[in-house]
């Protein structure tokens, strides 16, 4: 199997495709590996241990005994050792970029807009490692006070998903060691050369061996892998990012020994634009949310619900923007939507195309269907349906693809119905100039995170070369905000203050009874 780098690295270190435990290289016992693929060509160019439950041990161990060190460190010298990964990150920014669009199919300029958005997070956090407080409690009994310290868990599992795999991982690594702990990352198989790199990066950046481990699996070794990590008893905390039917499953393994976890699944994110918004803000907003890394964000605009008055119009140019992106490979000059990062992604999206025509959608732009005529990459033209109505599968789960769909609706009400009427709440969106409405509109829509727009941007949101550019226009997702959804998208929080790194730390109570008081 060969690893033959399409690309030049600056730091040849970042092409060593072996595991990390303990600061070394490490291959996986079967001695196996697996193949990583491009999906802009659909080829093989790397390949990586193809680790299984005989892996777990020596990893864990390694973080255990890591652990016992690093937990001691005291907090500034965790930050300074965070800024100086932080450093080291946006250093290798270019190689990393390119690792990025080979691993998932996003263009560059989106590959160095999560490498941006990753970095909010490691420096986010720098700062969060020096803030962690207990609290001091005033006792009803005479005599008695109690206070609160906050500790570093232990061992933390990541399980962290291919479609932002730099972002996600830092997300979920600065926080563990911000608190203390000491973490093992399992990334997707699609993805694992990029949580390897970093993971190298914050060995260079001075963390000790063991505190941020990354063990790669196939995905047959996927369910395997993940299960002996979740239920291994040394592994103290998991932090889990990807579909809610995959959620359930970790989230129950973790249940089985009360194990702490923190689960960011699947949205079905309802964008809801009335007749009185600016039109060319929510396109905008929509453009850069929906067409994102090729549909495939869980904060994705997957339904979008237009006001009877607007709608033609609004369909009109959300059709005559989308048509001006450029399909094609992540590094080719110009390229505005890359492929899906894996070939089930297109057979879920044509399945859901063809269940909407045959529902009653118009097709106003695109195929809905994979396009074969580019050089073997998991391609789909961007695809455009009206006439979506709630009872088609495009609207009752994620879509995770360049597919698109429109839906009309007449009164607040309804559409406030509407958008809720599923068993996810990751986060929402409204458009309208009605602060009022704006106000109802965050407390009756279940979402974890709201995304209400009331005037317009600075910036114009009809360029789409600025819109792909920048990474977190049209979302709510941010370092300082908590991220993390309601019902069956999800428990805990990932980022923010405070919230964050408590989910990597235990509480302990201690009660004084003092004389003389
Ligand atoms: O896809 C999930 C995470 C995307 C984000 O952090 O905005």
């Amino acid at each position: 199997m060969g690893s033959e780098f399409p690309f030049t690295l600056s730091d040849p270190r970042l092409g060593d495709l072996d595991c990390l435990v303990d600061g070394q290289p490490a291959t996986a016992k079967s001695g196996k590996r697996f193949h990583v693929i491009d999906p802009g060509s659909g080829k093989s160019w790397a390949s990586c241990p193809d680790c299984r439950q005989e892996d777990v041990e020596a990893a864990v161990q390694s973080s255990h005994r890591a652990f016992q060190s690093y937990s001691k460190w005291t907090p500034r010298q965790r930050a300074q050792t965070l800024l100086k990964w932080h450093e080291e990150i946006i250093a290798a920014r270019d190689d990393l970029a390119k690792i990025l669009v080979y691993e998932t199919g996003k263009p560059l300029a989106e590959a160095y807009g999560e490498i941006d958005y990753a970095t909010t997070f490691t420096w986010w956090f720098v700062g969060e490692a020096e803030r962690v407080q207990g609290a001091s409690i005033v006792s009803a009994i005479p005599g008695r006070r109690a206070v609160t310290i906050k500790q570093p868990i232990g061992v933390a599992a990541a399980l962290v998903p291919w479609n932002f795999p730099i972002a996600l991982t830092l997300r979920k690594a600065s926080a563990a060691l911000a608190a203390g702990c000491t973490m093992i990352v399992k990334p997707s198989p699609e993805t694992p050369i990029t949580a390897l790199s970093v993971a190298r990066l914050a060995l260079k950046a001075g963390f000790p061996p063991g505190a941020l481990n990354v063990l790669t699996t196939s995905l047959e070794g996927t369910p395997e892998l993940a299960e002996a990590l979740c239920l291994h008893p040394l592994v103290k905390k998991v932090t889990f990012t990807g579909s809610t039917r995959v959620g359930k499953i970790i989230s129950s393994l973790c249940a089985r020994n009360l194990k702490k976890s923190t689960m960011e699944l699947g949205g079905n994110c309802p964008f809801i634009i009335f007749e009185d918004a600016n039109l060319d803000q929510a396109l905008g907003q929509l453009m850069a949310l929906k067409w994102r890394h090729a549909g495939q964000a869980c904060v994705s605009s997957n339904r979008v619900y237009v006001q009877r008055g607007i709608y033609d119009k609004f369909v009109g140019l959300v059709v005559q923007a989308t048509s001006q992106l450029k399909m094609g490979h992540g590094m080719d000059e110009g390229a505005t939507l890359g492929p899906v990062t894996t070939p089930r992604s297109l057979d879920r999206a044509e399945e859901m195309a063809k269940d909407a025509l045959a529902k009653g959608a118009k097709l106003v732009l695109g195929t809905g269907s994979r396009d074969d005529s580019n050089s073997g990459g998991y391609f789909m033209a961007p695809t455009i349906l009206t006439n979506v109505t709630d009872d088609m599968l495009m609207s009752q789960d994620e879509i995770f693809a360049p597919l698109l769909g429109l839906s009309v609706f007449d009164s607040e009400e309804e559409v406030v119905q509407r958008a809720n009427n599923t068993a996810m709440g990751l986060t929402s969106y409204a458009f309208t100039k009605n602060v009022d409405r704006l106000w109802r509109l965050f407390e009756s829509l279940e979402a974890g995170m709201i995304g209400l727009v009331s005037k317009p941007q600075a910036a114009s949101m009809r360029n789409l070369r600025l819109i792909r550019s920048v990474q977190n226009t049209g979302n709510n997702s941010s370092a300082e905000a908590p991220f993390g959804g309601i019902k069956e998208s999800g428990s805990g929080k990932e980022s923010g203050k405070g919230v964050a790194i408590e989910e990597f730390m235990v509480t302990k109570t201690g009660t004084f009874t003092i004389e003389g008081l």
